[in-house]
């Protein structure tokens, strides 16, 4: 079962647009969305939040329409831009959230605001930006969500508490129907937590695929320049050239490289690496 369907999904912006975009979430993992900067990750989120309007196509949240605004009690939203509640404290944010929610958990709630260390009576446009987005994920988290949704949520966090919410999350996945989707520039971080990726460039899906898979699959090839012609070329997915050798990203079955063992390098390709190498290819 997904827990998230887009289908053919268009949406025109001033100079890009995403174009006959599919991609399904699958319910109960952690899926990962890659891309380089103004790929379209934030506005993908937006648009799956019904925030964005779509021009084409249809999204679907749990089987339904994601214009239904019910299904919205399932799903935690975690981003650090809380315009919407800047001139609040944190007891006057609860005041105004807790009742929307069903579900509203006020233990949970207290316990992750003591785990968090966040001040209650502080204005919210006082706060720091990892401060903003602690207080999104305390709220996210306190109606128990089936569903959350985080955009960048490790930006602007210190690196103990990143690697805190990284370890929240893997608690989290122990909860059954538990499924995660975050977008994130810090590919590392997946490594640690992802089932699933999906990789976004230039408004296109350019890889969606489990992380057992992409750990299988992708490898990074090295070797001296002379290998390469217009033929062997074509079969990496990117490829960096330099003075004495290459470096390609090179998708499939390695047996096709069983005659030069002895003058290649082969390794396991990183996120990092595959994001690198992919986004190369056109250049
Ligand atoms: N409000 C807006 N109006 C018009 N275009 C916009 C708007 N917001 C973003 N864009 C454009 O949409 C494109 C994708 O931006 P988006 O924020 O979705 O990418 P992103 O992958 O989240 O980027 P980043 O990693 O830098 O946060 C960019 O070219 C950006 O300039």
């Amino acid at each position: 079962m997904n827990a998230v369907e887009f289908h053919s999904v268009t949406k025109k912006r001033k100079d890009f647009t995403i174009e006959n975009l599919n991609m399904t979430i699958p319910s109960g993992y952690v899926t990962g969305f890659i891309g380089p900067n103004g790929s379209g990750k934030t506005s993908t989120i937006q648009m799956m939040m019904d925030i964005l309007q779509i021009d084409d196509g249809d999204i679907q949240l749990f089987g339904t329409s994601h214009k239904n605004h019910t299904i919205k009690q399932k799903i935690g939203f975690v981003y650090d831009d809380l315009y919407m509640y800047e001139e609040f404290t944190i007891v006057k944010m609860k005041k105004f959230i807790a009742p929307l929610y069903e579900s509203w958990n006020e233990e949970l709630f207290q316990k992750h605001f003591t785990r968090f260390e966040l001040p209650l009576k502080k204005k919210i446009n006082k706060f720091s930006k990892g401060m903003k987005m602690k207080t999104s994920l305390l709220f996210a988290l306190s109606h128990e969500p089936e569903f959350i949704v985080m955009d960048e949520p490790t930006a602007g966090l210190d690196p103990i508490f990143r690697r805190e919410l990284l370890d929240l999350l893997q608690e989290l996945m122990v909860r059954e129907n538990q499924t995660i989707f975050l977008s994130t520039h810090i590919t590392t971080d997946l490594d640690r937590i992802a089932d699933y990726i999906i990789f976004i460039y230039k408004g296109k899906i350019a890889l969606q695929k489990s992380m057992e898979e992409i750990n299988q699959n992708f490898h990074i090839i090295k070797g001296n320049k002379d290998l390469i012609d217009a033929d062997t070329k074509g079969i990496f997915s990117g490829i960096q050239m330099n003075h004495v050798g290459f470096t390609g990203l090179f998708e499939g079955d390695l047996s096709i490289f069983e005659d030069y063992e002895n003058e290649l390098v082969i390794e396991k390709a990183t996120l990092e690496d595959i994001m690198y190498y992919m986004t190369r290819k056109e250049n």
